[in-house]
């Protein structure tokens, strides 16, 4: 038997352990399965502290959260981790079915250390409850039913679950790289949360022009730049357009933009899985995603709901990007994997979507997209790396749609 009730303790663990560890945990995660679903993308919050992880979960209706408390304790024990607290969100039971859950849950949501083997301890939140959330009533996904933009031949969208993974930062070398292969090249920014193309592209001073109500792209290096950064005035916080405004916006800048004949439009998704990533998944002819994600256990969770969200939505994934995989120590060159090691190779193998490309983690890299002159153009050490990338994205993405053949952009 296993001993949960082990107490708690504060050990430090160096950065390769505690990567180690993670990255367990994640795999653990990933392969543990409910019906045939991984819940890692019924994951809503996770912290681990030691040997102690905290796992915010939203289970289906029928699942048994003490079991899979217990399983899940079997299964993270070899891995060191000794207590599990689980805080567990259950949709609303449907009408006149009642529910077998108890009406109060304890607050105490340590179930491993109080009540190993009897009563479900940990803490499950459902209609009963005032935080209760209604069942997921999304609309069908409509991708099959959407026109193809008459001048895009491919949209692409780069997505991350969590914030501040280096996506924007490998939208702009991506479009670059292919861009640099002799595509016709066009970037949405679509980050309401923080537009940063303008910046990247060091075109931040230049605003797009309106012809005939409609919005002309801004000229980046022959690549044809929008940002929903340019709506946004002083007034016009972020914050105010989150929800149905945003995508309201985000939808205007897609429709109403003077596009020109283009191979691909890449557009830099507002990081998460929300409504607005969904509206927009359901709403623009998308040929396939790009995930990106760091080695970070954490941000390789967000990372499968994204793939998650892709799949109910019918867009293809073409890849996931793994950025920071690696880092050089610029005094001793010693290579380290400092957020863990494997993780975009693990979800792309369970996913069975391709791994496009691993990025070091480079101050190089992060210097010259500061500058508005990224890694492709400066064609410095790192431009190959999303040379590869691009290469591998046109590789798959001749699958899911057909070319058209005029070449001239501006
Ligand atoms: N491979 C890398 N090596 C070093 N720094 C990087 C790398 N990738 C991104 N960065 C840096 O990390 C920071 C966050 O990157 P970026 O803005 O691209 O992330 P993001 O996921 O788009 O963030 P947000 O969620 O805020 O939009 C930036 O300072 C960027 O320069």
């Amino acid at each position: 038997m296993f001993n949960f009730m082990k107490k708690k303790t504060t050990k430090t663990e160096t950065p390769q352990q505690q990567a180690e560890r993670d990255s367990a945990v994640d795999k653990v995660l990933l392969g543990y399965e409910i019906g045939t679903v991984s819940i890692a993308t019924m994951v809503t919050g996770l912290e681990r502290d030691g040997e102690a992880l905290t796992l915010d979960l939203r289970l289906p209706q029928d699942s048994n959260p003490e079991a899979i408390q217990q399983e899940l304790g079997q299964l993270l024990h070899p891995h060191g981790i000794t207590t599990i607290h689980m805080n567990v969100r259950l949709p609303a039971p449907e009408k006149g079915s009642g529910s077998s859950l108890p009406k109060q849950m304890p607050k105490t949501t340590n179930a491993m250390e109080s009540q190993p083997s009897s009563g479900v301890n940990n803490n499950v939140s459902n209609a009963n409850n005032a935080n209760a959330e209604p069942p997921i009533t999304k609309a069908a996904p409509t991708q099959a039913s959407l026109a193809a933009h008459p001048r895009i031949r491919h949209i692409i969208v780069v997505a991350s679950g969590k914030g501040g993974v280096g996506k924007s930062t490998t939208t702009v070398n991506i479009a670059l790289a292919l861009q640099k292969r002799g595509n016709r090249v066009g970037v949405l920014d679509a980050d309401i949360y923080g537009p940063s193309m303008p910046t990247m592209l060091g075109v931040a001073d230049v605003k797009p022009q309106l012809e005939n109500e409609q919005f002309v792209p801004v000229d980046a290096h022959g690549i044809a730049m929008l940002s929903i950064g340019s709506l946004l005035d002083g007034e016009n916080t972020p914050v105010a357009w989150r929800g149905p405004k945003a995508t309201g916006a985000l939808m205007q800048l897609y429709n109403q933009t003077n596009w020109p004949q283009l191979d691909y439009l890449v557009i830099d998704m507002p990081p998460g899985t929300g409504d607005i990533q969904l509206t927009l998944a359901q709403r623009i002819p998308v040929t396939g995603a790009v995930i990106v994600t760091t080695p970070q256990h954490v941000a390789l969770l967000d990372a499968q709901k994204g793939i998650e969200m892709f799949n109910k939505t019918s867009i293809p994934v073409l890849g996931v990007v793994e950025n920071m995989a690696l880092h050089t120590c610029s005094n001793c060159n010693h290579t380290e994997a400092i957020f863990g090691k494997g993780g975009g190779e693990m979800i792309a193998e369970h996913y069975h979507v391709p791994l496009l490309g691993q990025l070091p983690l480079a101050s190089g890299i992060r210097a010259q997209v500061d500058k508005g002159e990224p890694s492709v153009l400066a064609d410095d050490e790192f431009a190959n790396y999303y040379i590869n990338i691009a290469k591998n994205i046109e590789t798959n993405i001749d699958k899911f749609a057909k070319p058209v053949d005029d070449k001239r952009i501006f």
